[in-house]
């Protein structure tokens, strides 16, 4: 049997993935296989020896310890752009929340029940509650990865101004990416420029806490200041200042801490971004499927920390090697198999940074004796026969 352990609820679909007869999943137990995971920090969690791979059903994987991970060789897995609909959605939501009082009308109307002529109080207090529109405004969006590109697609149509910054962005978004987006190169830029930013990078040490005091006192009075990214991301006293100013017109977030709850002008939502149905199918799905074919072929399909990796499965006994990506390791691997007369019938090599992955398909079976003596390979981390 095959161990998955689950650290949060995980949707019906991606647990499905797993065939009964050859897994077993729960969310407590001993010598786990695999791991699926959301939001749960695993900072703080002692990874067992047996865990070869994680899987987060979702974008960010700053709850995991990556690091440790690389060096330990297990495989980490996200679901790139699997729920970036939703939070597109929310974002879009979000945009106008920060606009329209919409959400201050509606409890002040809410709080009218029991009174008598509600039409006539409505009308008189309404005007309490105007907001401006969003159609002309510029948006700055920060990050234009599988959310951020929705996004700048979605607020184009909606007759927004659209700016742009991501010194990293890929090929494949920057296909996706209407030209109507306008390139920015420089964050000062889009912090002076804009009347909405909205930030969708990942939580790093270059981003951690990147939107400081110097940036915020760049932004007009009044703008619109949303993440849907992580907390972190922002200066928490500097963030306070600029909403007590009044440079920061409104904070969206869904990530609420201790701090930003009780400033003014913020909207703080339970981080509900990929909470719909379909996102949290669609990222459990992903996640399960790519740690299963992990875990029987030895395949990688989006690792955040080791390459992508594809060679059919033809049911031939499999030698994966995760090493360091130094000169030499296929050579010395090749070579131990050639000296102990196992041939090789098919093998991939490909590197991420400092780390590589050898997929090798073998004629023959290979003993013991032959696995201890790879895994004493200098630069060799772990070793996996399937
Ligand atoms: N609120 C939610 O529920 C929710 C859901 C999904 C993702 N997220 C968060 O949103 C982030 C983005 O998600 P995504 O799916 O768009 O990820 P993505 O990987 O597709 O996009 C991230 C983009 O950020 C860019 N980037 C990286 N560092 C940058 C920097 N210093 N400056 C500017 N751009 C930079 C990358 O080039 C990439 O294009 C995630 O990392 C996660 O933290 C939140
Ligand atoms: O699992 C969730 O609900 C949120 C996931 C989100 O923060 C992500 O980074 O993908």
């Amino acid at each position: 049997m095959i161990k998955i352990q689950t650290l949060n609820n995980i949707s019906k679909n991606g647990i499905n993935e797993f065939p009964i007869q050859n897994y077993t999943i729960e969310n407590d137990m001993n010598e786990p296989d695999g791991i699926l995971l959301r939001s749960y920090s695993m900072h703080e969690m002692n990874i067992p020896e047996s865990v070869k791979a994680i899987a987060r059903a979702g974008a960010g994987v700053n709850n995991i310890p990556i690091d440790d991970c690389t060096a330990r060789g297990i495989v980490v897995f996200n679901t790139p752009g699997a729920n970036a609909n939703a939070v597109k959605e929310l974002v879009l939501t979000s945009l106008l929340l920060s606009s329209r009082r919409i959400l201050e009308g509606v409890e002040w109307t809410r709080s009218l029940f029991g009174e008598s002529n509600i039409t006539k109080i409505v009308e008189a207090g309404k005007k309490e509650y105007a907001g401006v529109e969003i159609a002309g405004k510029k948006l700055g969006i920060i990050g234009l990865g599988a959310i951020g590109a929705l996004v700048a697609n979605d607020a184009l149509a909606l007759d927004m101004e659209v700016y742009g910054y991501d010194p990293y962005i890929s090929v494949d978004t920057a296909w996706r990416l209407s030209r109507n987006v306008q390139r920015i190169d420089n964050l000062e830029e889009i912090f002076s420029t804009c009347d909405y930013i909205t930030i969708h990078v990942p939580l790093t040490n270059e981003t951690n806490r990147f939107v400081n005091e110097k940036l915020l006192s760049l932004m007009k009075k009044g703008s619109r200041l949303l993440n849907f990214s992580r907390a972190e991301l922002v200066d928490d006293a500097a963030l306070e200042n600029a909403l007590n100013d009044g440079t920061v017109g409104v904070y969206v977030t869904d990530f609420p801490n201790e701090k930003v709850i009780g400033m003014q002008n913020v909207i703080p939502i339970p981080h509900l971004g990929a909470s719909t149905k379909e996102s949290e199918e669609n990222c459990a799905r992903m996640a399960a499927k790519q740690l299963k074919n992990y875990l029987e072929t030895g395949n990688i399909k989006n690792s955040v920390n080791f390459p992508n990796v594809e060679l059919p499965y033809t049911g031939k006994k499999r030698i994966t090697i995760s090493h360091k990506n130094i000169p030499n390791m296929v050579g010395q691997i090749t070579g131990l198999l050639a000296k102990y007369h196992v041939n090789i019938a098919d093998m991939l090599n490909r590197s991420k940074g400092a780390y590589a992955y050898t997929m090798i398909d073998l004629d023959d079976m290979i003993n013991e004796q032959v696995e201890q003596y790879i895994k004493q390979i200098e630069g060799v981390i772990s070793v996996r026969i399937i």
